[in-house]
């Protein structure tokens, strides 16, 4: 919960960027390794697995309801006690600065039949949990918390729970996960309904783990059916690099004159995408080499190049759910095209770790860059390559995205940009200045 002293940290104009960027694995997969790992029987081996903050904290947790969570040689190994097997935590779960982290594990324990108490950073105490709590409630659990549905706030589980069956009121894979964990350990099927298609993962994973999970699209949208009580079989996961994580490279080499950066290994889930589609709509120089599935997904490396003629464009807001946590590193790179990058339907982005669209209007604008704002939506205003004045310092609210985005645009910048506080990249992408260095970029 607590945090340390902040750590500014200042992104001076870089020369080209170059080089192979290996990025670390997917934060949204290395939570359900780890959970889902704790709620089978048996052993569950998982390589590849994100050691980001908001991750550790997730393990911290699974090991307080009960689960073995061990670090062996460079794999995480996790025994898990089965579903409807977790034990009551002596203490508080304290999930740091992880939205992700706490509703998965509010929905996992909504069906076993005790209290849990769960807090977070101030980041995290601010985020609304209505969201996952209104659902649970209909499996029977009850949720006690701070004025507006915050964070601290104590869940009583339901004993004797009941399957539900909830429509998703936003595009939110962290609310439908919750409802499916909780279904986990409800007799008969739960039913979540979105009507767009968020990440995919709990359903993919929900599977390989032995459940019973069918989706369909009809026309009140994606249809998602899942049996409870399932017997998970522990299993080896090797979790792939993160998207999220990729577009701070791909961003950083397409706006950094003279760059050429491979970033291996990425997985282009549809579910994930979006950024990569709407880069390359922008006219950037960016290519997937060496397609092939892993795992039952396509991946690619993606190979990115300065792009100096860049266009602004309208992104569509069917597309936000495949990138809602790209949008502000996008809006860097929209500042450094010709014309305007248009971005409805992103109300989401307003209750991410700070209100994104605010954080990036804010800084953006202390450099002359035009940004216009409502509720759902923004427009960004582009320089054109080069046409970064930089020169600011930034203030990043707890906010790792907003950190890494503006440390980005500092590279392509003519004056250095400085973050207040650099703290934050360790939740989801601790090693992002030493691989921006290995690629050229020099920070101070
Ligand atoms: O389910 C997940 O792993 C995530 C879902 C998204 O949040 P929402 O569900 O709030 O859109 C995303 O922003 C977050 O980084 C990870
Ligand atoms: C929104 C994010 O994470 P979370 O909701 O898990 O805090 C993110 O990583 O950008």
């Amino acid at each position: 919960m607590s945090h340390g002293p902040a750590q500014p940290l200042t992104a001076p104009a870089s020369g080209p960027l170059t080089g192979v960027a290996e990025v670390p694995g997917d934060k949204s997969i290395s939570h359900r390794s780890l959970i889902l790992g704790a709620l089978s029987e048996g052993e569950t081996r998982i390589s590849g697995l994100l050691e980001g903050q908001d991750v550790l904290d997730t393990g911290a947790a699974m090991r307080a309801f009960g689960a073995t969570v061990e670090k062996h040689g460079g794999d995480w190994v996790v025994h898990g006690v089965g579903v409807g097997g977790l034990l009551e935590p002596e203490d508080v779960i304290d999930c740091g600065n992880s939205g992700t982290g706490v509703r998965l594990l509010m929905g996992v324990a909504a069906t076993h039949g005790f209290a849990v108490t769960y807090t977070g950073d101030a980041s995290l105490r601010s985020r609304p949990m209505a969201r996952v709590t209104e659902p649970l409630a209909l499996f029977g659990a009850q949720a006690y918390g701070r004025s507006g549905g915050r964070l601290p706030m104590t869940v009583v589980g339901a004993s004797d729970p009941i399957p539900v069956a909830y429509t998703t009121p936003m595009a939110s894979a962290q609310v439908k996960s919750a409802v499916l964990l909780a279904g986990l350990n409800a007799p008969g099927e739960t039913v979540v309904t979105e009507r767009e298609a968020t990440r995919d993962h709990s359903e993919r994973m929900l599977r390989g783990f032995g459940a019973q999970v069918e989706t369909e699209r009809t026309a009140e949208g994606h249809v998602i059916r899942l049996q409870g009580r399932p017997t998970l079989r522990g299993r080896d996961i090797a979790v792939p690099r993160d998207p999220s994580s990729a577009a701070f490279p791909v961003c950083a080499a397409l706006i950094v004159p003279g760059s050429d950066v491979l970033v291996p290994n990425i997985g282009l889930n549809p579910t994930r995408a979006g950024l990569f589609e709407t880069l390359r709509e922008m006219g950037a120089d960016l290519t997937y080499e060496n397609p092939r599935e892993e795992g039952g997904e396509p991946a690619a490396d993606l190979r990115a190049r300065f792009s100096p003629d860049m266009k602004g464009v309208e992104v569509p807001p069917d597309r936000a759910a495949s990138m809602i946590d790209e949008y502000p590193v996008l809006s860097v790179v929209a500042a450094c095209a010709e014309g305007t990058t248009v971005m409805r339907g992103v109300a989401e982005l307003r209750v991410k770790e700070s209100d994104r669209i605010a954080a990036m209007a804010t800084g953006l604008r202390a450099m002359g860059v035009e940004v216009r704002d409502g509720p759902d939506w923004w427009e960004v205003d582009g320089l054109g390559a080069g046409g970064l004045p930089g020169g600011v310092t930034v203030a990043t609210h707890l906010d790792h995205r907003i950190a890494m985005s503006f440390l980005v645009a500092g590279m392509a910048a003519r004056r250095p940009v400085t973050v207040d506080d650099s703290g934050p990249i360790a939740t989801s992408f601790p090693i992002f200045r030493p691989l921006m260095e290995g690629l050229g970029a020099a920070f101070a």
